[in-house]
């Protein structure tokens, strides 16, 4: 017989998304509506293992929705990859009575979230970060709003760089995905994109390609380079500038792609997916992951999930480069 919940444990883990307190407000509103009792757990695996838990109503997730960020704020808990760690937050579970949690945030946290359902804690993942790095699913919470906000950054330097004729190399964020970088290549109109997951064009391919382009009369050369790429933006700008003579600017997003009010598909999905995954708690369930793929919501064995491939679209990797000439 599945396992009675009765209280509901939520927790947002790794990088902060936009979206993230829809999430959290479809879980406690959903989890209240079928008479559950829920926690919050702050600063991810850091807040599970001190016990740093307190009990949501339904006003304190008002006034959320439409905020970026983690209203449970979030954390790297270095302990929790550890064995011992995990135990730990077991045993506060059981202490705080908590018999389904709801983990928000990205493959990382699911590795955690796998090991506390090994440990008898029924345990569901939501796929929130803005890397779009999660293989089992299409979606993840804030990757809409990160790259909308990191496309609308770069039209505006594109605006100046072109003003001054010069080259710009902006950094995106993705220690190890290129997914934001393909996009802003694709929907900023990039001469080139650098990604983690490619051979990318070598330094001198790059400037070759810059002087053919001064050549063909093209007013300016923007080149998006994904932070976990082989090339250092600070390092190529200034090469670019000193061999080809064009003056050459390194902009660095950073942070502010992971902050803002989340778009309208963030706070959707962010909603469907938290209610989902108090709807998967409450059938028993444990050990998934909520997935949106092909325009339907479903569900993964997060071990399964976890051992899923996701490489870049080889069709929108061409394209960048068709449309880029
Ligand atoms: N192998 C693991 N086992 C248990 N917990 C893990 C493991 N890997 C990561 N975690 C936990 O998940 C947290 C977030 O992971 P991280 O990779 O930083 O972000 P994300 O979940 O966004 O990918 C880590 O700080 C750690 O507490
Ligand atoms: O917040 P930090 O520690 O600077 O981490 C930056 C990293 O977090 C991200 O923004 C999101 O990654 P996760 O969602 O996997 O945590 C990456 O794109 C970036 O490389
Ligand atoms: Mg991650």
């Amino acid at each position: 017989m599945a396992k009675q919940i009765n209280t509901i444990g939520v927790l947002t883990s790794g990088g902060d998304a936009p979206g993230m307190n829809a999430t959290i407000r479809a879980v406690v509103r959903t989890a209240l509506s079928k008479g559950k009792k829920v926690v919050g757990i702050k600063r991810g695996y850091n807040g599970l293992i001190s016990g740093d838990i307190h009990e949501m109503g339904s006003k304190d997730v008002s006034d959320i929705i439409q905020r970026g960020g983690t209203i449970l704020h979030t954390a790297r808990c270095l302990e929790f990859i550890k064995p011992e760690g995990q135990k730990r937050g077991a045993e506060m579970c059981k202490v705080f009575g908590i018999d389904g949690l709801v983990v928000i945030g990205g493959d990382g946290s699911f590795k955690g979230a796998e090991k506390l359902a090994g440990l008898g804690i029924n345990t569901i993942g939501v796929p929130g970060t803005i890397d779009l790095d999660i293989a089992c699913t299409d979606y993840t919470i804030g990757f809409d709003t990160a790259v909308n906000t990191a496309m609308e950054a770069i039209d505006k330097v594109r605006d100046t760089s072109t003003s001054h004729e010069r080259c710009s190399v902006v950094e995106v964020m993705g220690r190890d995905a290129g997914y934001i970088a393909l996009w802003c290549g694709i929907t900023n109109g990039a001469e080139a994109v650098l990604l983690p997951e490619k051979k990318n064009m070598s330094q001198e391919e790059l400037i070759r390609m810059i002087i053919e382009n001064r050549n063909k009369g093209k007013r300016h050369n923007l080149i998006i380079n994904a932070e976990g790429s082989s090339e250092d933006s600070v390092k190529l700008a200034k090469k670019i500038e000193e061999v080809t003579g064009i003056s050459t600017r390194a902009t660095i997003l950073g942070h502010l792609q992971r902050g803002g009010s989340p778009s309208a598909v963030d706070r959707m999905h962010a909603s469907m997916m938290g209610s989902i995954a108090v709807d998967l708690l409450c059938e028993g369930k444990s050990n998934r992951v909520v997935a949106y793929k092909e325009g339907q919501y479903l569900d993964y064995d997060i071990n399964e999930a976890l051992a899923m491939q996701k490489s870049i679209s080889e069709k929108r990797y061409d394209l960048s480069k068709i449309l880029s000439i």
